[in-house]
């Protein structure tokens, strides 16, 4: 039996232990999994208990069936739903019945998604929403991802692929009838009419997307700066947990460490790294090499330093990322020195540099608030509210700027001849299936649901 055919079933909820497991199972077989297991198929979509017994009769957990018939079901196929508890043992004992069925497998990432989409229960961009929702850490993704799952991209998609339908079907009645008398005088006029206002909402869909893709993937803080700037002990007060070790020792911090960060909503992955500084220790050596690599790649790096000084070198400051300078251990600061400082306040732009700065004590807690706020206007500005959007991933970025593309060449062609412009709508009408993954299949589905996890 082809794989696609046969009887798919996983864990569907979280890792074990956990009070209850549910176990899906989804194909032809998953009425003979109930009947085997639980001795009879239950009434459609009504919970009931049961005492689930192996093929020799042998108890093996007190349970919760459910059967969801095709095709009014998930993934369209008849779907049996186990409720068990979620031990790693009673598990065991219920995959291996299940594998025992013929033509039954453990299901592939993704595979439950998959059949959802190819029995027509979902189009692309509503899978990859689900992907997103399963997997969003904070509010504003959560409700990102439920809109793109309620098919917002979709129904933009189907109706322009609709309309550019139409369009091509004015341009090619009016190259089938170009010899007749009787044609409606100008065809063309119409039709690229609607495809440059088609093209115009499609950029004005890109341009309003900016934002929601960076949303879906969060944004990057580096923490970097010279040894016992007080890095890690910054990262565990924003963490509000020891992640990181802090001491007196220069060179206490090597690897890179990341912590993870909701700010209002805003998902943000700060990481620490190594004290920058010339080093003879090997291991030393790679950290530093690390903490600059990562600081290149961040969008924000906080530049943290105390009064023993160092100051951000070029490789530190050149590139796009923004960086902000953060004078730590203000706790320690004589009155003197508080004094010089005056008419220098903190959480000011450095003048000519664009370069922000801040007063902080890490250990104490003072300006934390401030940098906080700082943050997340930070992230706000980056990635906005998300509300406008509804391109979330580069796969629809890249089809709907080549669709905007095709159009504008199908533009320029007016009055080149009726066929050119034809087949330009036919590319496009082509990437509108692709973004609802009605054409092409089989890449972009491969590429797409290897990211979702097993037992989705
Ligand atoms: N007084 C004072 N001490 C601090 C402050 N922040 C950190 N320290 C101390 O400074 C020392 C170094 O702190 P760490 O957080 O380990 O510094 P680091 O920048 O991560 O150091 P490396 O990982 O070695 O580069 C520790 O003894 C901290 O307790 C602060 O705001 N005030
Ligand atoms: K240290
Ligand atoms: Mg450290």
């Amino acid at each position: 039996m082809h794989p696609r055919e046969q009887t798919i079933f996983a864990l569907s909820s979280g890792r074990p232990p956990s009070a209850i497991a549910v176990v899906r199972v989804s194909g032809s077989q998953a009425g003979a999994a109930l009947r085997e297991l639980a001795g009879a198929i239950p009434v459609a979509r009504t919970a009931k208990r049961v005492l689930l017994r192996d093929s020799v009769g042998e108890a093996i957990d007190d349970a919760v069936i459910l059967w969801f018939p095709a095709p009014a079901s998930a993934t369209g196929e008849d779907v049996a739903e186990f409720h068990i508890h979620g031990s790693r043992a009673v598990l065991n004992v219920l995959i291996a019945a299940l594998s025992s069925i013929d033509d039954a497998r453990a299901a592939e990432p993704g595979e439950f998604t998959r059949r959802a989409f190819e029995n027509g229960k979902i189009d692309l961009t509503e899978a990859e929403g689900l992907d997103d929702l399963i997997h969003a850490d904070t509010d504003r993704q959560r409700r990102q991802a439920l809109r793109q799952l309620q098919g917002l991209l979709g129904d933009r998609a189907r109706g322009w692929r609709k309309q550019l339908i139409d369009a091509s079907a004015w341009i090619e009645a009016g190259i089938d009838f170009a010899d007749e008398d009787d044609v409606p005088e100008d065809l063309a006029r119409p039709a690229m009419e609607k495809i440059a206002q088609l093209r115009r909402e499609i950029e004005q869909t890109l341009a309003a997307s900016v934002r929601s893709e960076r949303l879906r993937d969060g944004l990057t803080v580096a923490i970097t700066g010279p040894p016992n700037a007080g890095k890690s002990t910054l990262l565990n007060r924003l963490a509000r947990r020891e992640a990181a070790i802090v001491s007196p020792h220069a060179g206490t911090t090597r690897d890179i460490i990341e912590v993870y960060l909701d700010l209002d909503g805003y998902p943000v992955t700060l990481i620490d790294t190594a004290g920058i500084r010339e080093t003879d220790d090997p291991v030393e050596q790679e950290g530093v090499r690390r903490a600059r690599d990562r600081a290149a790649k961040a969008d924000l790096v906080l530049w943290l330093s105390d009064d023993h000084g160092g100051e951000p070198d070029q490789t530190i400051r050149s590139g796009e990322t923004s960086l902000w300078l953060i004078r730590n251990k203000i706790d320690l600061s004589s009155p003197e020195n508080d004094a010089a400082k005056q008419g220098q306040p903190a959480a000011e732009t450095r003048q000519g540099t664009g370069e922000r700065q801040f007063e902080i004590s890490a250990w104490r807690g003072d300006g934390v608030d401030d940098l906080v706020a700082a943050l997340t206007a930070f992230a706000e500005a980056l990635l906005g509210s998300g509300e406008a959007g509804v391109i979330t991933r580069l796969r629809h970025r890249n089809i709907l700027r080549d669709a905007a593309a095709t159009l504008e060449k199908a533009e320029a062609l007016a009055g080149e001849g009726d066929e050119l412009i034809a087949e330009e709508l036919r590319i496009a009408i082509h990437f509108m299936g692709q973004l609802l993954g009605r054409v092409d299949i089989d890449d972009i589905l491969d590429s797409v649901f290897k990211e979702f996890c097993i037992g989705k």
